[in-house]
């Protein structure tokens, strides 16, 4: 294996460092993950191995992002086959810290507070999920930092990678970097799927048999909308709500058409008239145990 594996701060700025001296590179991008990784994960590293001269990829499971401890005990944590995929696409450190390297001194006092933006959709039903998302990505953010005179001479270029899956933290995090003026470019990257259109998520290994079908209806239901924007038909948003509510064993949380940068709703524009313009149809649903988001850019 080519790639190696750190796991403190100052083994990655000084391996940071190495390899760009080493490459004569002046791009560095980062691939921040929980690892459990999937094609997902792998199209993340594709293109920042593809962008960047140095490319790292973080593995670490977040306690302050979480708020039922048993979601953060039972996430699921494969190092061994996180490292083969992010080798085989060619990337070339894993910066896995503990909690105790992260959070030295226990949890932050001080904290980057995601605002209104952050409160509603998935911040309404995961209260405090992203502050504690962001507070962690600043934190990966400056980690990830090209090493070495490279960056300090303010000739490298730096990107971190984003999946457009969760639609709502890539708003965030680009809203963050802007706000506080991080040194870094984002890269959202689409949404990878199965062949049948469920977007991957590291949490689907928990969904039985019947639940992997049954949540089909989400992705269904986004390509029903898609097509009728295509189409400039209304969008008749019910009829797809109830299209979801059909599945008995899905239980919807929201279904809605946003703005994709504020992600305020476009209601007038989503029930009986043609759809017109740009919008991002998202959705959310408890499958069994696990809760699934998907969202789908949808243009007319
Ligand atoms: N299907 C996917 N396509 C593209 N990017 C993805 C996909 N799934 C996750 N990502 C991106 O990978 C990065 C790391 O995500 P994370 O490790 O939480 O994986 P996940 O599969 O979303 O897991 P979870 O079960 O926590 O939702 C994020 O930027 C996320 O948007
Ligand atoms: C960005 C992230 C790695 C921060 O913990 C996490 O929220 C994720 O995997 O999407
Ligand atoms: N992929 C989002 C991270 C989380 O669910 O906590």
């Amino acid at each position: 294996m080519a790639i190696k594996l750190v796991t403190t701060a100052a083994e990655l700025r000084a391996e940071s460092a190495r390899l760009l001296l080493e490459k004569r590179g002046s791009s560095q991008g980062l691939v921040p993950t929980m690892g459990a990784l999937h094609s997902g994960h792998a199209a993340l590293a594709r293109a920042a191995v593809e962008q960047n001269d140095v490319v790292v990829a973080s593995i670490f499971v977040n306690p302050l992002q979480f708020g039922e401890a048993a979601d953060l005990d039972r996430y699921p944590r494969t190092l061994e086959a996180d490292m083969a995929l992010l080798d085989a696409e060619g990337v070339d450190l894993v910066f896995a810290p503990s909690v105790e390297e992260v959070y030295p001194g226990g949890e932050p006092l001080v904290r980057v507070t995601s605002g209104p933006l952050g409160e509603k959709w998935e911040g309404a039903s995961r209260p405090g999920h992203f502050d504690g998302a962001l507070t962690v990505v600043a934190k990966l953010l400056h980690y990830g930092l090209p090493g070495g005179p490279a960056f300090d001479g303010g000739a490298a270029a730096y990107r971190a990678y984003f999946g457009q899956k969760d639609a709502q933290q890539l708003a965030l995090v680009k809203r963050m970097v802007s706000d506080l003026n991080f040194p870094v470019d984002i890269v959202a990257v689409p949404t990878v799927r199965s062949e049948e259109g469920l977007a991957l998520s590291s949490r689907n290994r928990f969904l039985s048999e019947a639940e992997q079908d049954a949540a089909l209806v989400l992705s269904r239901a986004l390509r029903l909308l898609e097509s009728r924007a295509l189409a400039r038909e209304p969008l008749d948003l019910d009829s797809a709500v109830a299209l979801v509510e059909s599945q008995p064993l899905v239980r919807l949380d929201y279904f809605d058409v946003v703005d994709p940068g504020t992600l305020e709703p476009l209601a007038e524009n989503c029930q009986d008239t043609p759809f017109r313009g740009e919008g991002l149809a998202i959705i959310a649903a408890k499958v069994g145990p696990v809760r699934l988001i998907d969202n789908l850019p949808l243009s007319s």
